[in-house]
């Protein structure tokens, strides 16, 4: 097991037109697991195959821990690849598949018999070790393929692409909670690629955000979903996404249409990312993480900027009480176990996630509150600051 370390490292498949990947620094660290999520061709599986070396990055260098390995092959990076569609011996018996790694790398056969045997328990597969792997179905032989991917317990990281894809959705569950014993049991780097938020959140130790080729947050699940750094974040993460409504800092004060809302603060310099995600060079314009775009000591600059709130922590109220935004009622979702309340404020839409059984009617004018600590203030798409409550006062 190593650190991964990625030094700018981008990827271009058109001779730098366009960039798949934009140029990142970037660590992945020891025995963690991590989710790569992010949408369909924001660059994750050009990124796996970086780090696998499958592929060789535009520009940029790979360290596994202090040695450099941007030049070397797949085969002498030691690292476990598992993706979307099976990929075995339909031929060898299910056993022989989970071996193979092992044989492969001359392990004594009596360590092979025992992690062939802890995988295949493990994932439930005990009970067709001597079956052929075409006779099982696709989801199976993709447990098989899984299991190949985790037998080794000594390689620099097992990177996972989209592994539970033709996997019966109920068994994905049990196969997520099996993936994360088994990363407990072995300590393996894990790097498992989703464009599922649910499955990044409930994997993942920490979940990297990637959007348009960058890496635009990585954090703790809480973390994503209660302080969102970027645009992108607050929407992709949460369901359904965050609130972002255009607003004007006067002042110190933030203001949507005509309602102050809080005072605006600034972002403090040193955000608690770990290290810069991602950076410009050269051609691609990456927007970064760690740009705290107006951030300054003595306030955010005037002007134009946009309020993101999650609708779990809007509240409504029928009165004005300050600060409120006014808003009129669109429509109610009765989801059950909560409602959702739709608004407009001055043509742009609002959820509110309130408890069952709200009172609201579509069609009257409410007032929405937005908690200072819960709502942040973001220009060019990255978070710029948040909000505090006015004149120090509590909010409603
Ligand atoms: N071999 C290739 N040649 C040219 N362009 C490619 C190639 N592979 C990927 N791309 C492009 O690079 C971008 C990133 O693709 P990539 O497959 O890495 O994204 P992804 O996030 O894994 O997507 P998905 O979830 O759909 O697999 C996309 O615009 C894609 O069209």
């Amino acid at each position: 097991m190593a650190d991964i370390r990625l030094e700018g490292v981008g990827h271009s498949y058109d001779g730098g037109e366009t960039w798949a990947l934009k140029p990142m620094t970037w660590t992945w660290r020891s025995a963690r697991a991590y989710a790569l999520l992010g949408p369909s061709g924001c660059g994750k599986t050009t990124l796996l195959n970086i780090i696998s070396g499958l592929l060789t990055p535009t520009v940029g260098r790979i360290w596994f821990d202090d040695r450099e390995v941007t030049d070397v092959p797949t085969a002498g990076r030691n690292i476990a690849q598992v993706f979307q569609f099976p990929v075995l011996y339909e031929e060898m018996s299910v056993y022989d598949n989970l071996a193979f790694p092992l044989r492969n790398r001359k392990y004594p056969k009596q360590e092979i018999d025992q992690r062939v045997r802890q995988v295949s328990e493990l994932l439930g597969l005990d009970q067709v070790l001597r079956r052929r792997s075409r006779r099982l179905d696709p989801g199976r032989q993709q447990i098989v393929s899984l299991g190949r991917g985790l037998v080794r317990a000594q390689v620099a990281a097992v990177l996972l692409d989209e592994p539970l894809t033709v996997v019966d959705p109920a068994l994905k569950w049990t196969l997520r909670s099996k993936l994360k014993e088994i990363h407990r049991d072995t300590g393996h780097t894990l790097i498992y690629v989703t464009h599922d938020q649910t499955e990044a959140l409930t994997f993942a130790d920490e979940v990297v955000v990637l959007n348009e080729g960058a890496i635009v947050q990585a954090g703790e699940p809480a973390e994503l979903f209660l302080s969102p750094a970027h645009e992108f974040v607050g929407h992709f993460i949460g369901s359904p996404g965050m609130n972002m409504l255009p607003a004007e800092i006067v002042g110190d004060v933030v203001r949507v249409g005509q309602a102050d809302v809080g005072s605006a603060v600034p972002e403090p310099a040193e955000r608690p990312a770990r290290e810069p995600a991602s950076e410009p060079a050269g051609e691609p314009a990456g927007e970064t993480a760690d740009e705290t775009a107006g951030g300054t000591p003595d306030g955010l600059p005037p002007g134009p900027v946009r309020i993101g709130v999650r609708p779990e922590f809007v509240r409504i109220s029928g009165t004005r009480t300050s600060p409120g935004v006014a808003a009129k009622v669109t429509g109610i979702d009765r989801m059950g176990a909560f409602d959702l309340v739709h608004a407009q404020v001055d043509g742009h839409r609002v959820i509110a996630k309130t408890e069952a059984g709200s009172t609201c009617t579509p069609g009257t004018v409410e007032f929405l509150h937005f908690p200072a600590d819960r709502t942040f203030l973001f220009r060019d798409e990255v978070r710029c600051g948040s909000l505090a409550p006015l004149n120090g006062r509590g909010q409603a």
